[in-house]
């Protein structure tokens, strides 16, 4: 099974259920609908849950609405911010969307 990481701080959110998408570039693109992954942290490489994988899509950056921040439990406006940290210069996001199982 193929292993998703994340920051150590969207564990919580995670297994809760609370964050439902996740936004990375063409690196990642190779994860697919349909597909069972291992999520683990990026800092420790703990796995801590399975995600089913409900739904891969691009998205354009200046695209991305309240409904996305909702799905990243975040505001629209954190959310910008942390992808221009995190990715300062695509346009285009690969959008994954899934479910804890
Ligand atoms: C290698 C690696 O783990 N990278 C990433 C990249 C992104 N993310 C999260 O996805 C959402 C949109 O980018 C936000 O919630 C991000 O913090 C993450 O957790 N880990």
């Amino acid at each position: 099974m193929q292993t998703m990481t994340f920051f150590e701080r969207f564990e919580r959110d995670i297994l809760a259920g609370r964050k439902t998408i996740t936004l990375r570039d063409h690196s990642e693109s190779y994860f697919k609908a349909d597909e069972t992954v291992v999520a683990a942290n990026l800092e420790t490489g703990i796995s801590y849950g399975q995600l089913y994988i409900t739904d891969v899509a691009w998205v354009n950056f200046d695209d991305l609405n309240e409904h996305h921040a909702r799905q990243e439990n975040m505001s629209l406006a954190d959310l910008k911010k942390l992808i221009r940290e995190i990715y300062p210069e695509i346009e285009q996001l690969y959008q994954i969307t899934f479910k804890l199982l």
